[in-house]
């Protein structure tokens, strides 16, 4: 008889094909092919380095650019918050010593670290990616065993291009069916952060599958796998299909000619066996899901856009009533007030969540040939100097202008507030990224983390609206 192999999940398959070291009792040496890196995280790291007299083991297999402190107005002078300033400057003259290449502001491949991976192709299937940031997962959508790292271990994947690590748990999210219209990627993933919580995923990778997951488009899996750290998870991937290749295709460095064929046959095999085990599963029926809102200061307290800012009271569990104490007097919200009805001075579209082209299509196709709200402000912030750029050959820029929106440069601006993007204490935010812990976009700021389609309904509001709140009724039927 011959021997059976014990059918493995992706993440397995990914993370057995990358450990060059495996000894009892210790922590597992994984290769890593592709490091990330921004200027937030990485000057110590450096530092260490240096101090060390290391050098890095793989330049090419390293990149860097510029995102969290960049201004999104007027990149050319000089930056004026000193912090700021001094983390862009060490990441410019740590990888001009250490011979990593760079994208700085004003460079067409700068933007934000999560967007520009898979837009340049480093992105692909089968990878083990660390960067020192936790929305690595976002790589995942390839494919892509893909997670964030402290500065510590930025030194260590720096000097050696490798990372000890546990084996983690797996985790399946399954989502079969089909999204009902304006129902989109954020939605599903909010609905199910708002269902496990916040440390629902604890020590697991997600895999993401079903029919519903399938039929999306690559952004929209990546707008998922980012926010799969929102619920604890250490990564959270999609197994490549079609829609992958496609997407990868022609990329700068996607592989080309023979290898690109051989390239396509390895990814097709990675996929979940069948009958292989997971630690933990959830389902969901992507028909019941409608746009989702967070009422509160971490990502798990979202809701329906139908529903009501929930009661304190009503939450059996001690600890999450505290919590929803605390988060509705940071709020300035009522229990019992229809989502619907929460009015907003700021809208963020943009981050490595949602600042991706196809974000912005869909909110402009809402905006096209409208007014926003008089009162509300909508900052449009592309993910990259490469969606910028096609936002513009599209004409996208101009709905937006059209629109009374403002359009800025690429980073992660008002995501979190480290460059001059912040909210003023007290101001209210309907945004498409994904944290709205308190003072994360300024210090006092409101966060509502919403979908761009959200986000475009609510701007010609001013209220959190739903894009089916915007269509006239049907004609009665005579
Ligand atoms: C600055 C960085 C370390 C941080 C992260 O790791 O996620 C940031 O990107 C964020 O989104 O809060
Ligand atoms: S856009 Fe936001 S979440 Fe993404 S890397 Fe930047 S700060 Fe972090």
């Amino acid at each position: 008889m011959r021997g059976r192999t014990v059918p493995k999940t992706l993440a397995e398959k990914v993370y057995e094909a990358h450990v060059v070291r495996s000894t009892a009792g210790e922590p597992d040496l994984l290769y890593i092919d592709l490091h990330l890196v921004h200027e937030v995280t990485s000057p110590q790291a450096f530092d260490g380095l240096r101090s060390a007299g290391r050098t890095v083991r793989r330049p090419d297999l390293t990149m860097a650019t510029e995102d969290h402190n960049v201004p999104t107005l007027d990149i050319l002078s000089p930056i004026a918050d000193p912090v700021s300033r001094a983390q862009i400057e060490a990441l410019r003259s740590n990888a001009a010593e250490f011979g990593i290449r760079l994208a700085p502001m004003g460079d067409r491949d700068q933007g934000i670290v999560h967007v520009i991976g898979p837009q340049l192709g480093l992105t692909q299937p089968g990878m083990t990616i660390v960067c020192g940031d936790s929305h690595t997962s976002t790589h995942g959508a390839f494919g892509a065993l893909a997670f964030g790292i402290g500065t510590s271990e930025v030194e260590h994947v720096l000097a050696t291009q490798t990372l000890p690590q546990y084996a983690p748990k797996q985790m399946a999210v399954t989502v079969e069916g089909e999204l009902p219209a304006g129902v989109s990627s954020k939605d599903v993933i909010l609905a199910v952060i708002a269902e496990i919580g916040t440390n629902g995923a604890q020590g697991h990778v997600i895999e993401y599958r079903g029919s519903a997951i399938e039929a999306l488009s690559m952004e929209a899996r990546m707008t998922i796998c980012n926010m799969s750290i929102e619920a604890g998870a250490k990564a959270g991937l999609i197994a490549p299909d079609r829609t992958t290749f496609d997407f990868l295709q022609g990329r700068p460095h996607a592989p080309q000619g023979a290898d690109w064929d051989a390239a396509v046959e390895h990814w097709q095999t990675l996929r979940t066996d069948e009958g292989a085990v997971f630690d933990r599963e959830v389902v969901l029926d992507a028909s019941t899901l409608t746009p989702f809102v967070t009422w509160g200061t971490n990502p798990g307290q979202g809701l329906p856009i139908d529903g009501i800012v929930p009661d304190p009271a009503d939450f059996a569990d001690e600890g999450e009533r505290r919590a929803a104490e605390q988060a509705l007097a940071y709020m300035g919200l009522e229990p019992g007030t229809p989502l619907r009805e929460i009015e907003v001075d700021t809208v963020f579209l943009g981050s490595c969540t949602n600042g991706r082209i196809e974000d912005l299509r869909i909110a402009a196709e809402l905006l096209r040939g409208k007014r926003i709200d008089a009162d509300t402000r909508m900052l449009v912030v592309p993910g990259s100097v490469g969606v910028k750029a096609q936002a513009e050959a599209e004409g996208l820029d101009r709905v937006f202008l059209d629109a009374g929106a403002e359009w800025r440069g690429a980073g992660c601006s008002m995501c979190l507030g480290m460059n001059p993007d912040q909210l003023k204490p007290g101001e209210r935010s309907a945004s498409t990224s994904n944290r709205n812990f308190q003072g994360r976009q300024g210090k006092g700021g409101r966060t509502h983390l919403v979908s761009p389609s959200v986000a475009a309904a609510t701007a010609l509001t001013g209220k959190l609206t739903a894009p089916a709140d915007l269509t006239p009724a049907a004609p009665a039927v005579v």
